[in-house]
């Protein structure tokens, strides 16, 4: 896979939430969560099954609203307040679990339609693409490493490369902030470490917050690791740290 090589600059924050609450009922999926993300970083959420991970990206696409409390976007967009259209249109850009590619067609034609759709309604009906939004897939093609599967049928591609294929999707709405919930399911090993430096790749140029459950890939490709439990946040750090925080093996780790 291709990198792009482009030097980390001076990091601001770009995403802060403070005392964010989630209610289903009597129950706070989100119980005061404080969280801040940097421009550029690769940053993962883990914790145990229940702890509000899926929930909260749910509110950074504007999928779930906040009960009270909000999440800022560049330190003055309050996503909470937006429909799932804005936040896109304001750079959010989110890769869900489940396939959202379109399998009969090319790989080159999914591009294509993810170019038109962010441009709206009627370049998808309409609009050719010009010569530079062509270079712009290729690039993107040569980025997720199928280059040479541009004209094959998106259907037929190997599970990573599908899953490859979506977040070059993603990226074609040029977003400023990427959400990925857990993207190397299914893959192979060999399907994981390029993931993993894709996502590096895509954190030099803006924030990457992923939900993970794999600790190996998390300790090998991660900024910063944000451990959440219960709705809350209970610390943050390298893998390192929180690995050695007394919370972390006691509530999540077992202390195996
Ligand atoms: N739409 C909903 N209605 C009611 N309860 C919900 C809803 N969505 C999530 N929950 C509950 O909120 C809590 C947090 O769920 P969430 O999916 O955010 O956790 P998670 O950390 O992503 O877990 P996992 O790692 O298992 O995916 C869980 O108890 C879940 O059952």
């Amino acid at each position: 896979m291709e990198k792009i090589e482009k030097k980390k600059q001076s990091s601001t924050t770009v995403l802060q939430s403070e005392k964010l609450i989630v209610q289903f009922g009597g129950l706070k999926a989100i119980n005061e969560f404080s969280f801040q993300l940097s421009d550029r970083e690769l940053h993962f959420i883990i914790g145990p099954n229940g702890a509000g991970k899926t929930t909260f990206l749910d509110v950074l696409c504007g999928k779930t609203k906040p009960t009270s409390g909000n999440v800022l976007f560049k330190e003055s967009i309050e996503l909470g307040k937006l429909y799932e259209y804005q936040i896109v249109r304001k750079g959010v850009g989110r890769k869900f679990q489940a396939p959202s590619i379109f399998p009969s067609l090319s790989v080159m034609s999914n591009l294509e339609i993810a170019m038109k759709q962010q441009k709206g309604f009627w370049h998808i009906l309409r609009a050719k693409l010009s010569e530079g939004d062509k270079e712009h897939i290729h690039e993107m093609l040569t980025l997720i490493g199928l280059k040479e599967e541009s004209n094959r049928t998106a259907g037929t591609l190997a599970h990573g490369q599908k899953q490859w294929l979506e977040i070059a999707m993603v990226l074609m709405q040029d977003p400023e902030l990427v959400l990925l919930d857990e993207p190397i399911a299914g893959m192979t090993e060999e399907e994981e470490e390029k993931t993993g430096e894709l996502l590096r790749t895509i954190a030099k140029d803006r924030a990457v917050i992923v939900v993970e459950h794999d600790m190996d890939f998390v300790r090998k490709f991660a900024d910063k690791v944000t451990v959440m439990h219960e709705g809350t946040w209970l610390c943050d750090g390298s893998m390192e740290e929180v690995q050695q925080n007394e919370r972390v093996l006691e509530v999540y780790l077992g202390r195996r």
